[in-house]
């Protein structure tokens, strides 16, 4: 058997943690085929929590799952990891913007920078769920500078993603696999860009412009990126309403999908939205963690060039790239750095 995959889920006693830990125990990301240890990380109030997740783990019997560990601290949850899913971090109530979270979290994401710096592999990747992510994924990435690479920090914007293409399923017709090349552009925040101008779906076994086979270009430009909230840009604002916890299932999913195709790789043609550093492409500040499209192979992203840009779509590009510039400045004044 090979050597196992150490995974570290923080929040894990959470409710995204919860679902989230099944899916990667049974094989959902790395594949069936592939021995995992999970390691799962919260705070040590929750440690009776966490320790009842484990015993549940181990009684799901799973054939791959070669161990699973609960721990309180970070020395040993970032010891030698290959994955981090950093989930672990205080969630939105109902009312609030996915910043207003800045000050109380961003400190969890520096000190975890700082441990995956000392503890985990050089080779280590990181998804940043916790909010706000692109910003917490930036600290995160700027603490562990040195050691890990910034392009192995990534923020998920998988969930978005998922909601835009559902939503262009449903009005094409279709199922959602036959949806591809939806985007998001940004912040995971209300003022992301969900832009189908690129995206295709298969109708009736040929390959169309998601455009055509929505055919309704005003629902596109306005109720598909938010009508009253329902769909894209405050579909997480609409769940906590209703639900009065902010989303876990769609989540847990999302993060599943997100390090699922950066291990395993794109299929040919096809690109996926990911929140990663940005190296000046479409005139984004570099360092800044921007959702893009990329293709991604041999573990290894590329955000897509080349595509043409209107001036509807520039426009909501600067709305989402300033809150980002505003957002990292208020985090690096949070930890005690002075603005970039
Ligand atoms: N990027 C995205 O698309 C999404 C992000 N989120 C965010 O994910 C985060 C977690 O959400 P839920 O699981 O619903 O929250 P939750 O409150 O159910 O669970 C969070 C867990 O994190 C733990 N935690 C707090 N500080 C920690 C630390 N320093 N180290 C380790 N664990 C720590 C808590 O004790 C708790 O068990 C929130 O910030 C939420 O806003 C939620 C949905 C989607
Ligand atoms: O909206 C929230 O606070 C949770 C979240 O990020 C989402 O559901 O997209």
């Amino acid at each position: 058997m090979a050597s196992p995959l150490r995974v570290l889920v923080t929040g894990a006693a959470g409710q995204i943690g919860y679902s989230l830990v099944l899916q990667i125990a049974k094989g959902d990301v790395f594949g069936k085929e592939t021995p995992i240890v999970l390691v799962l990380l919260d705070i040590p109030p929750m440690a009776a929590v966490l320790e009842g997740v484990q015993f549940e783990l181990t009684d799901c019997a799973l054939a791959n799952l070669t161990g699973v560990e609960a721990v309180t601290n970070e020395k040993d949850a970032f010891t030698n990891i290959d994955y981090a899913f950093l989930v672990g971090a205080m969630p939105r109530k109902e009312g609030m913007e996915r910043k207003d979270l800045l000050a109380a979290n961003v400190r969890i994401f520096k000190s975890q920078g700082a441990a995956l710096a000392e503890f985990a592999k050089p080779t280590t990747k990181v998804i940043v769920v916790g909010n706000p992510a692109n910003t917490n994924a930036f600290i995160c990435a700027k603490y562990a500078a040195g050691k890990i690479p910034a392009r192995n920090f990534s923020a998920m914007t998988r969930l978005d993603h998922n909601r835009a293409s559902a939503q262009v399923a449903i009005k094409s017709g279709v199922t959602v696999g036959n949806v591809k090349n939806v985007i998001i552009w940004g912040n995971h925040s209300s003022t992301q860009f969900p832009d189908v101008s690129h995206a295709k779906v298969n109708k009736n076994g040929s390959e169309v412009d998601a455009v055509s086979a929505v055919g309704d270009s005003a629902w596109l430009q306005s109720g598909f990126i938010s009508v009253r909230g329902v769909t894209v840009q405050k579909r997480g604002a609409v769940i906590i309403e209703r639900r009065k916890l902010s989303s876990a299932m769609s989540a847990a999913k999302a993060a599943c999908d997100h390090i699922h195709d950066w291990y395993k790789g794109t299929p040919a043609g096809s690109f996926v939205s990911m929140a990663v550093p940005s190296d000046g492409s479409y005139g984004i500040p570099e360092g800044l963690i921007f959702s893009f499209p990329v293709t991604i192979s041999n573990g290894e992203w590329k955000i897509v060039q080349g595509l043409e840009l209107n001036d509807f779509a520039k426009e909501k590009i600067a709305v989402t790239t300033k809150e980002l510039l505003e957002e990292r400045d208020e985090a690096l004044a949070a930890c005690g750095e002075s603005k970039q």
